[in-house]
Formats: C-alpha cells, sequence, structure tokens
C-alpha cells in the first residue's frame, strides 16, 4: 500500500476537486469502479465503512490500487471511532472522514500524521474541529445545506477548507453553485455511482460521468482563477 503525506493529500484533494464516495460489498465491483474512476482523472478515492467486513475489502483494493495506480490516494470515510480509525491506517488509508466530530479520531489520525476531516454541522463544530487540528472539514449531510451556509460560514472564517457530501452531482448546476459558495472539494455518492449502472457493471458509463464532471470543475476553475 502506498503512503502520501498529509499535506499531499490535503493538496491533491483541492486539485482533484472532486472525491467519489463508494462502497461496494464485491472487490471486483470495487475495482472496476476504482480504475473508471482513475482513467476518468480522479486521484483519490474514498471507500466507505459500511459493513463489518468493509476493512477486508479495503485492505485488497488498497493494494490493488498500489501495484495499478500508484498515484491514487486512498482514503476512508464513515469512521465514527478511534479504533475503526487506526485499523483502516494499518490497512492503508491515508485520509480519514467521518460524518461526526469525534476527538479521540483526531488524536488518533494526527499522532499518525493521517488527514482527518470530520462531519460538522454548526460553525462550533468547525471551531472545534480546527482546534484538534482538522485542515478541511466535511459540511454534512450537505443535501441539507446547500451552499448559502458555506458562504456564510467563509464570512466569519475566511481560513476554514470545506469539503461538502451528501446530495452533490455530477451536473454544472450542482458543481458551479457549491465551488461558486466556496467549497474546496465535493464528495460524491450515489450521484456519481447509481445502483442499476453498477448491477449492469457498468464502468464505461461511471468513467465518463467522472470525466464530465472534471471537465465541468475545471472550466469553472479557469473562469473563476484571479
Ligand atoms: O458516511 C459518510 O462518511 C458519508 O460521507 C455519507 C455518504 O456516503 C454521503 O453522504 C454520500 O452522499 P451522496 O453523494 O448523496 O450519495
Amino acid at each position: 500500500m502506498a503512503r502520501f503525506r498529509r499535506i499531499d493529500v490535503f493538496l491533491k484533494m483541492e486539485a482533484t476537486g472532486i472525491i467519489p464516495v463508494f462502497y461496494h460489498p464485491d472487490i471486483e465491483v470495487c475495482k472496476g469502479v476504482l480504475q473508471a474512476c482513475y482513467q476518468g482523472g480522479i486521484r483519490i478515492f474514498e471507500f466507505t465503512n459500511r459493513d463489518d467486513f468493509a476493512h477486508e475489502v479495503f485492505a485488497e483494493l488498497s493494494k490493488y490500487a498500489t501495484k495499478n495506480f500508484p498515484e491514487m490516494i486512498m482514503g476512508v470515510g464513515t469512521i465514527m471511532d478511534a479504533s475503526t480509525a487506526a485499523l483502516y491506517i494499518q490497512l492503508g488509508a491515508n485520509f480519514v472522514v467521518s460524518p461526526i466530530l469525534h476527538p479521540e479520531t483526531a488524536y488518533t489520525c494526527n499522532r499518525r500524521k493521517i488527514l482527518w476531516i470530520p462531519g460538522c454541522a454548526t460553525l462550533s463544530e468547525i471551531s472545534k474541529a480546527e482546534e484538534l487540528g482538522a485542515e478541511v472539514v466535511k459540511v454534512f449531510p450537505g443535501e441539507v445545506f446547500k451552499p448559502s451556509f458555506v458562504k456564510a460560514l467563509k464570512a466569519p472564517m475566511p481560513w476554514t477548507n470545506v469539503m461538502v457530501t451528501g446530495g452533490v452531482s455530477p451536473t454544472q448546476e450542482s458543481i458551479e453553485e457549491w465551488f461558486g459558495a466556496g467549497v474546496s472539494c465535493v464528495g460524491m455518492g450515489s450521484q456519481l455511482f447509481p445502483k442499476e449502472v453498477l448491477q449492469r457493471k457498468d464502468f464505461q458509463f461511471i468513467e465518463d460521468k467522472v470525466k464530465t464532471a472534471i471537465g465541468i470543475l475545471q472550466a469553472w476553475r479557469v473562469q473563476h482563477t484571479k
């Protein structure tokens, strides 16, 4: 498995802008999705810890990524406690994402110099996360917040780096409104990986969707870079 410095993980997250958020119990489906994402231009991938044996799938996927796509930075999401974070770090996770703000998870990640991205829903939680060392926070669930929340929070806290996950889709409207509001990156799950597409193992569909989303973001960034 490949280990990346946490500053490089954050910079790659910002540069790629779009982070696939994915879980499937079938390792062959995971490999197909990872390859499609890579070919579509993704260099950072969040595997979510969605059942009791998800770590076994991650262990294999992480090795597969290192061997076939050594630039791909693998991380884990849906981490609720420090011991699960430690398990995934041992298996090759280069960043740890949570739906919640859990200080003990921060201590474990910081000790190992692994990027920790807690889920936050208020400015007080964001501020606490930053005191605990979070370089970037996950505003979650995005479908509840809307982009205006990000814009408003960046007025008093312009230093805050925001990732938003939940309800983001690979469309021009969704990408432009979130990046326009000031996010550093977005996580995308169900919209990039519709169930029926996974059922028919249509990895080309995923690659095309990813390419389109990255193209939209790049075009937006060219227009909006000062
Ligand atoms: O548990 C986590 O760590 C999460 O990030 C939660 C979900 O995976 C995202 O909310 C995906 O949301 P959709 O893109 O709307 O499918």
